[in-house]
């Protein structure tokens, strides 16, 4: 089937403008898509990138951060002699612009027609901000008045995230960026809709007979959501010790994945379509209210001291540019109700956190128990059915039934059925940022969030911030290498649920594991 946007991309190309290009996103994560992308013949030859920051660096210096870049971090292997190499760094120039100096745009401006003649590029462009958030308006800002959105084509501009600190902040953000972007060219980043098992959740929902229909309050139990890192801060404290868990995943990555399981279905595959359901999700999303809302629902924990696969680790409040005596949480979790027609009664729990023993992203369904049949509860006590997505590192579908147990005594036991995606094409599947890059640049915007979902996150978000803001009692402590506060399990058992184990069940589950023999 031809995709008309991605052949409008491919006759007319487009200059990619990457603000923070001596940044750590830049070399680890968008370089290397943009090699990906080309080796996979995704992009035109039809194309320029313009690295901009403020630090000067020489063509052969940019060149040489560019090769250390892709060499390191992308999927394909990369030789410094390889014919293709020396095609692709062709596309590339660096620019020394500090984004507050509106006279450099008028440099920028130029640097961007000459490539555009250059590789024969009909004026399209997209500004990929990959800087500080406060930073970003300012740049839109400059790039309207140093000309550079007269251009002859599209223009668009790419968004990190944070998108705001809370809502007002976002508020005031998404004013100043659409005094210069139209929604429609604004393309914000959350890059956990470009993960291969968060889009595939769409496609398992609405593609197979056997989901779909029971897909609901009448057989679901709960969804539970664990996004765990075994980091900790690394660097990044300063940033962290403002923001949280909660601001940091939970407002995003976590909201837009349980966006993903309880949507409808969308009338059409259009972007907006789709966008407009998740959207009555977080319409639908149940807000704590009062500080004993929050209280009843909602856990937070910070790292202390503790040991992570043998090997002793600092506390949170030990890491660099944390205060010594932080309060912000390392650990986020709750429980959410989606308060509409097909999920009224059904807990989704949610949890993330930093130093947790795995690496690990997973949603878990758990569905509601056979009736009580006497047939069967005299053979054993029957465990729930379980579909899970396994997002990440590993990617794939594990699903967990009751069969009979081999032998005579006819007793049935759980079974897993596991779906390696990852262990079957190989590890090399394309990475979030290759997708998301791919995507703003054909137009196609459904792996973006709209603002409406944004701004209705930060309404969620912001009550149960503004809760603890009030008391910080209940911020439990954690050891590192832990999973977290025990409020967290006690909350599932207050429902007679508990966490189901992440990364595979007991060895004795598994009977057969397709995909992995
Ligand atoms: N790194 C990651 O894995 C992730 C990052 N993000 C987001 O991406 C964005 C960038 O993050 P990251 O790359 O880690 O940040 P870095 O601090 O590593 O990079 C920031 C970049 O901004 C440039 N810069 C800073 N001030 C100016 C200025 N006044 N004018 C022009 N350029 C400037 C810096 O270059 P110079 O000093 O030379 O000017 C540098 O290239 C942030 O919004 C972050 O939240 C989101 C998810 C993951
Ligand atoms: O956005 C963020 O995500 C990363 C985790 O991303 P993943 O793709 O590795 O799961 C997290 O470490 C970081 O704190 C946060 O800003």
């Amino acid at each position: 089937m031809s995709d008309s946007r991605l052949d409008a991309f491919k006759d007319n190309g487009a200059v990619f403008f990457i603000f923070g290009a001596t940044g750590d996103l830049a070399k680890r994560k968008l370089f290397p898509a943009f090699f990906s992308l080309y080796k996979e013949g995704k992009l035109p030859e039809r194309f320029a990138v313009i690295g901009l920051a403020r630090r000067a660096r020489t063509k052969e210096q940019f060149k040489a951060d560019l090769l250390q870049s892709i060499t390191e971090f992308a999927r394909y292997k990369l030789n410094a002699e390889d014919e293709i190499w020396q095609r692709f760094v062709e596309h590339f120039e660096y620019l020394s612009l500090d984004i507050h100096n509106v006279e450099g745009y008028k440099a920028l401006k130029d640097a961007s027609e000459r490539l555009e003649d250059k590789f024969d590029i009909k004026g399209n462009r997209l500004f990929y901000l990959a800087l500080a958030p406060e930073l970003f308006a300012g740049v839109a800002n400059n790039l309207k008045l140093g000309g550079l959105l007269e251009g002859s084509g599209w223009n668009r501009l790419v968004i990190e995230k944070p998108f705001g600190y809370d809502l007002e902040s976002a508020e005031k953000l998404n004013r100043q960026i659409g005094e210069v972007f139209r929604e429609e060219e604004i393309f914000r980043i959350d890059h956990y809709l470009g993960k291969e098992m968060v889009q595939n959740i769409e496609i398992i929902r609405f593609a197979n007979a056997f989901f779909e229909p029971l897909w609901n309050n009448k057989y679901i139990a709960n969804i539970q959501i664990t996004l765990s890192e075994t980091v900790g801060v690394e660097e990044r404290g300063g940033y962290y010790d403002h923001s949280g868990a909660i601001r940091d995943m939970g407002q995003n990555h976590m909201l837009q994945m349980v966006t993903m399981m309880a949507m409808e279905p969308p009338s059409r595959l259009n972007p907006e379509d789709i966008r407009d359901e998740k959207v009555k999700v977080l319409r639908s999303l149940r807000i704590h209210e009062t500080a004993e809302d929050v209280r009843a629902n909602v856990v937070r924990g910070q790292y202390t001291d503790g040991v992570l696969r043998g090997k002793a680790l600092p506390g949170y409040r030990s890491e660099d540019a944390v205060s010594p005596d932080s309060v912000t949480e390392t650990y986020f979790g709750a429980r959410l109700y989606v308060d509409n027609f097909r999920w009224a009664g059904v807990p989704f729990y949610i949890r993330t956190g930093k130093r947790l023993p795995v690496k690990t992203t997973e949603v878990v369904v758990e569905f509601k128990n056979m009736p009580d049949n006497v047939y069967l509860a005299k053979r054993t006590k029957l465990q729930p059915n379980l579909l899970v997505f396994r997002v990440n590192p590993l990617e794939g579908i594990y699903i967990k039934i009751n069969a009979k147990q081999p032998g005579s005594d006819s007793m049935i036991i759980p079974v897993a059925m596991d779906f390696c995606q990852s262990c079957q094409v190989g590890l090399n599947t394309p990475e979030a940022y290759e997708r998301l890059l791919y995507d703003a640049a054909r137009g196609e915007s459904t792996y973006f969030t709209r603002w409406d979902e944004v701004s209705l996150q930060w309404r969620f978000v912001d009550r149960i911030v503004q809760a603890w803001s009030k008391d910080s009692r209940d911020l439990n402590l954690y050891p590192a290498g832990s999973w977290g506060p025990e409020a967290m399990d006690k909350l599932l058992a207050e429902d007679g649920f508990h966490w189901w184990p992440i990364n595979g069940q007991e060895e004795s589950d598994v009977l057969w594991v397709k995909g992995q023999e």
